[in-house]
C-alpha cells in the first residue's frame, strides 16, 4: 500500500478545537473536534482553562492520527491557527500557567484602557502597531495578569515568566518547551507589534508596562517552528512549520489574494479582512490595520473591521432565553416574517468594537410590541449581524475600499436567509465557496506549503470556487430605512 503525503492542521478556537488532515491536493481526508469549557468569573471576564486547550488540541490530533482515514498518510507537516488575542502567561521553567487564559472577548482591563486613553494620544498607538486601546487586544490582558498575580510582575523582568498568544501556547507544549514564538499575524494582534518595522516595540512595551524578556521570538507565517514530541503525536515527530491567526488563516483559505479582496467570516464574532497589498493603510475610521501574512519575509497588510458578537448572539436565543432549540431554527422563523416588524437586536453583549470601539455598551432589543415573539428575535438576530457587516463596509468605503463582492465563510453561513439579507444591505454580491473549512485549509496551505507539498498562491487560487452566490435583490429605499432605523437603535447603546 502506498503512503501518501499529508498536512495537519490544528485550529484551536474560542469554542472548540479541531484537527483536519488534508492530502496532497489539501482536499479534506478526515477531521476531529473537541469543545471545551467557557468561564465567565465576573460581569465582562471570559476566561479559558489553558490545560482544557492543550488537552482538546492533544486529544483532536490522536482522533485524527489514529483513525482509519490516517493510516496510509505520512503528516510531513502541521499548521497551526488559533483564536487570536487570546493572552496566557507561564513559568519557564515548570510550564505551569500562573493565570486562566485571558480571552479576547474579556473586558475587564475597560477602566486601564480608558486611562491610558487619557494619557496617551490614540494616534501614538495606532501608527506603531496599526490597532487602537481597547481590551480587546493581549498588551492590556498580559499587564492585568501581572499586576494580579503576587510577584509576576518582578518574574516577568527577570525572565523567569513566558508570554504566548495561544499558538505560542501550543507550539511550547508540542515542542516539549524547546520553541517559544509565534508568527507576525498573531504579534499584530498584541498592540505591542511594530507593523511597519516588524519588531516588538520598546515604545508600546513602555506604555503598556510588558517587559521584553517575556515576549516571544516571531517569524513568518511558513517557518520552522521546531518539531512536535512523538510521545505527544502518535509516535511521528511533525515539522510544525505553519502558524497564523484564524482571521487571516480564513482571509489565505478565501484565496485574498489580491489587494482589494475581502472576507467574511460569520463565527461566535464576525471578522472582515480586506486585502490592501505591500502597503500598510492606516484607517482614519477606526478599522483595524493587520498582517494579512508574512512569507519570506514579505508582508502583506490588511484592514480589518471586528464584531464580537455574530453567531453568539444566535447561541444566546438558544441557551438563555431558551426560544430555539437549534441555531438552524432562526432561518425559519426568519422567513416566516414579511418584514422586521421594526425589531432591532444591538448586540454588544461584550460592548461594540469597530467602528464604534464601546467596551463598556451593553446589548439592547428595541421595538418591541405586544405582538412581538420568538420569529422577531431571531430575525433581529440575523438581522444584526448583516446591519454590523453593513456598518464596516461604510467604513471602508469611506476609505476609499468599497469590496465590490465579500467572500463568506464559519458556522453561521449555513443561513441562506442570512446570506440573502446580508447581500439585500450590502447591495453587494456575497460568494460561499464550496470549501466552507477555511481557517485549517489556511494554515495547512502555509504548512504544506513550507514543507514543499504545495506550489505558491496560483495553484492554491485555482482550488477557490463558489458555490453558492447571493445578488442584491432590495429595493434601494427599504435598505436605506432599515439602515436609518439599525443606527437610531445604535445610537440608543451608545449615547
Ligand atoms: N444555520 C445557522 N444559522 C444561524 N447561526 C448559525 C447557524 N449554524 C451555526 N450558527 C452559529 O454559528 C456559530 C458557530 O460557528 P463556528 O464557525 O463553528 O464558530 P467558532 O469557530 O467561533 O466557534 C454559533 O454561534 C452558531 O450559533
Ligand atoms: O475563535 P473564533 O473563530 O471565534 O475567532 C476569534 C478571533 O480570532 C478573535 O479575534
Amino acid at each position: 500500500m502506498d503512503i501518501h503525503s499529508a498536512v495537519l492542521a490544528i485550529d484551536q478556537g474560542t469554542t472548540s478545537t479541531r484537527a483536519i488532515l488534508f492530502d496532497h491536493q489539501a482536499r479534506e481526508i478526515t477531521s476531529a473536534h473537541q469543545e471545551f469549557n467557557q468561564y465567565y468569573p465576573r460581569d465582562g471576564w471570559v476566561e479559558h482553562d489553558p490545560e482544557d486547550l492543550w488537552r482538546t488540541t492533544l486529544r483532536s490530533i490522536e482522533r485524527v492520527l489514529q483513525g482509519p482515514s490516517a493510516r496510509h498518510t505520512r503528516v510531513v507537516a502541521m499548521g497551526i491557527t488559533n483564536q487570536r488575542e487570546t493572552t496566557l502567561v507561564w513559568d519557564r521553567e515548570t510550564g505551569k500557567p500562573v493565570y486562566n487564559a485571558i480571552v479576547w472577548q474579556d473586558r475587564r482591563t475597560a477602566s486601564e484602557c480608558e486611562r491610558l486613553r487619557q494619557q496617551v494620544p490614540e494616534h501614538e498607538i495606532q501608527s506603531r502597531s496599526g490597532l487602537l486601546i481597547d481590551p480587546y487586544f493581549s498588551a492590556t490582558k498580559i499587564a492585568w495578569i501581572l499586576d494580579n498575580i503576587e510577584g509576576a510582575r518582578a518574574r516577568a523582568e527577570r525572565g523567569e515568566l513566558l508570554f504566548g498568544t495561544v499558538d505560542t501556547w501550543l507550539i511550547w507544549k508540542l515542542t516539549g518547551g524547546a520553541v517559544h514564538a509565534t508568527d507576525a499575524t498573531n504579534a499584530s494582534r498584541t498592540n505591542l507589534y511594530n507593523i511597519h518595522r516588524g519588531e516588538w516595540d520598546d515604545d508600546l512595551l513602555q506604555i503598556f508596562r510588558v517587559p521584553k524578556a517575556m515576549l516571544p521570538e516571531v517569524r513568518d507565517c511558513a517557518a520552522d517552528f521546531g518539531t512536535t514530541l512523538p510521545s505527544l503525536t502518535c509516535r511521528q515527530e511533525i515539522p510544525i512549520c505553519g502558524v497564523a491567526g484564524d482571521q487571516q488563516a480564513a482571509a489565505i483559505g478565501q484565496c485574498c489574494f489580491a489587494k482589494g479582496e475581502v472576507k467574511a467570516t460569520y463565527g461566535t464574532g464576525c471578522f472582515v479582512l480586506l486585502n490592501t497589498g505591500s502597503e500598510p493603510i492606516l484607517s482614519t475610521q477606526r478599522l483595524l490595520t493587520t498582517i494579512a501574512w508574512q512569507l519570506d519575509g514579505q508582508v502583506a497588510y490588511a484592514l480589518e473591521g471586528s464584531i464580537f458578537i455574530a453567531g453568539a448572539a444566535v447561541q444566546w436565543l438558544r441557551d438563555e432565553l431558551g426560544i430555539i432549540r437549534s441555531a438552524a431554527e432562526t432561518e425559519v422563523l426568519a422567513r416566516r416574517l414579511s418584514s422586521n416588524k421594526g425589531v432591532y437586536m444591538v448586540p454588544a453583549f461584550t460592548g461594540l468594537g469597530v467602528p464604534w470601539w464601546r467596551p463598556d455598551a451593553r446589548a439592547a432589543i428595541v421595538g418591541l410590541t405586544r405582538g412581538a415573539g420568538k420569529a422577531e428575535l431571531a430575525r433581529a438576530a440575523l438581522e444584526a449581524v448583516c446591519y454590523q457587516t453593513s456598518d464596516l463596509f461604510a467604513a471602508m468605503e469611506a476609505e476609499g475600499l468599497r469590496p465590490t463582492s465579500l467572500r463568506v465563510d464559519g458556522g453561521m453561513v449555513a443561513n441562506n436567509w442570512m446570506l440573502q439579507f446580508l447581500a439585500d444591505v450590502l447591495d453587494t454580491e456575497v460568494l460561499r465557496p464550496a470549501i466552507l473549512e477555511t481557517t485549517a485549509l489556511g494554515v495547512a496551505y502555509l504548512a504544506g506549503r513550507k514543507a514543499g507539498l504545495y506550489g505558491d498562491f496560483e495553484q492554491f487560487d485555482a482550488l477557490w470556487h463558489c458555490t453558492a452566490e447571493f445578488v442584491p435583490a432590495m429595493d434601494n429605499s427599504l435598505r436605506q430605512q432599515l439602515l436609518g432605523e439599525w443606527a437610531r437603535a445604535v445610537q440608543r447603546v451608545t449615547l
